[in-house]
C-alpha cells in the first residue's frame, strides 16, 4: 500500500492534477467527507487527510510514504529524515513582515527598539530578525496573525501573503519580504528504497507535470 499525506483546501485542490498525471483519482473529496483515509481508483494507493503542519511528521515516521507540504511548514519542522526531491510550484505565496499602516517600522529598527512579533512561523522569524540584528520578542499564534497589531498584541507579524487582500482588509502593509514559498513533495527515505518501483513512477509523473507547466509558462 502507498499512503500519501495531504491537507484539505488549497493543497488538496492543487494536488489533484498532479495525482491525475500519475493516474490516481481520489474516490471522494475531503471537503464533503469526514473520512480521514480516502481510497483512490488504484487499489494500492490511499490518501490520508491531515493538518498542513502535520504532513512532515506523518512522512518522517513512515505513517505516510509521500506527502505535500509548504516550504513554510518544512522550515518550521526542520525536515529531519525527509527527502525533498521536488518543488511542485503550487500554493505559491511569500513569507513577509507586515505592520499596521502608519507604524514606523524602519524607524523602530534604526533606533534598535525591541519589537514584538506575532507569528505562526517562529523559527523563520527568529532567523530573519537574528540575521538583521533586530531584537525581537516572538509571540506564537496559530492563525489570524493579522489581528495582532490591530489590538496591540504585537508591533509586527510574520505571515504568508499571496494577493495581499488580507493585509489590505486589515489596514496592514508589508514592510519586508523574507522568502518565496511553494509546496514540496516530501518522501520517506526508507519507503523510497523499499517501495521504489511503486513510488518512483508517481514522483516521475509529478516531476513531468511540473516541468511541462514551467515550459508552458516560458513560451
Ligand atoms: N494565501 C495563500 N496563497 C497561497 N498559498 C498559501 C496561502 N496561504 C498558505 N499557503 C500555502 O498553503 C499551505 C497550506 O495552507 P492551509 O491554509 O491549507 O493550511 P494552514 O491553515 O496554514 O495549516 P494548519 O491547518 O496546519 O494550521 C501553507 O503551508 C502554505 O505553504
Ligand atoms: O494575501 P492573501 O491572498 O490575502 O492571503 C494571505 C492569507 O492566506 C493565509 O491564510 P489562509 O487563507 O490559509 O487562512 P488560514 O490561515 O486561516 O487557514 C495567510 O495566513 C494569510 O492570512
Amino acid at each position: 500500500m502507498i499512503t500519501i499525506a495531504l491537507s484539505k483546501g488549497r493543497i488538496f485542490e492543487e494536488t489533484l492534477p498532479l495525482l491525475a498525471a500519475a493516474g490516481i483519482v481520489p474516490s471522494e473529496a475531503p471537503e464533503s467527507s469526514r473520512k480521514l483515509i480516502i481510497g483512490t481508483n488504484m487499489e494500492d494507493v490511499r490518501l490520508i487527510i491531515v493538518r498542513a503542519t502535520d504532513v512532515p511528521t506523518y512522512v518522517q515516521y513512515g505513517a505516510a510514504d509521500l506527502g505535500i507540504a509548504g516550504k513554510d511548514v518544512l522550515l518550521e519542522h526542520g525536515g529531519a529524515g525527509l527527502y525533498l526531491p521536488l518543488d511542485l510550484d503550487i500554493a505559491k505565496c511569500r513569507l513577509m513582515v507586515a505592520v499596521q499602516n502608519g507604524f514606523d517600522y524602519e524607524g523602530a529598527v534604526k533606533q534598535g527598539a525591541r519589537l514584538r512579533i506575532a507569528t505562526k512561523y517562529t523559527e523563520c522569524a527568529r532567523e530573519h530578525f537574528a540575521n538583521k540584528g533586530v531584537h525581537v520578542d516572538l509571540i506564537k499564534l496559530y492563525g489570524s496573525m493579522e489581528l495582532a497589531p490591530l489590538v496591540g498584541l504585537a508591533d509586527a507579524i510574520v505571515d504568508l501573503v499571496s494577493t495581499g487582500s488580507t493585509l489590505k482588509a486589515n489596514n496592514l502593509v508589508a514592510v519586508e519580504d523574507i522568502r518565496e514559498i511553494s509546496s514540496r513533495l516530501v518522501v520517506n527515505q526508507a519507503a523510497l528504497k523499499l517501495k521504489h518501483s511503486k513510488l518512483q513512477p508517481i514522483i516521475d509523473a509529478f516531476a513531468a507535470t511540473v516541468a511541462a507547466r514551467q515550459a508552458e509558462h516560458l513560451t
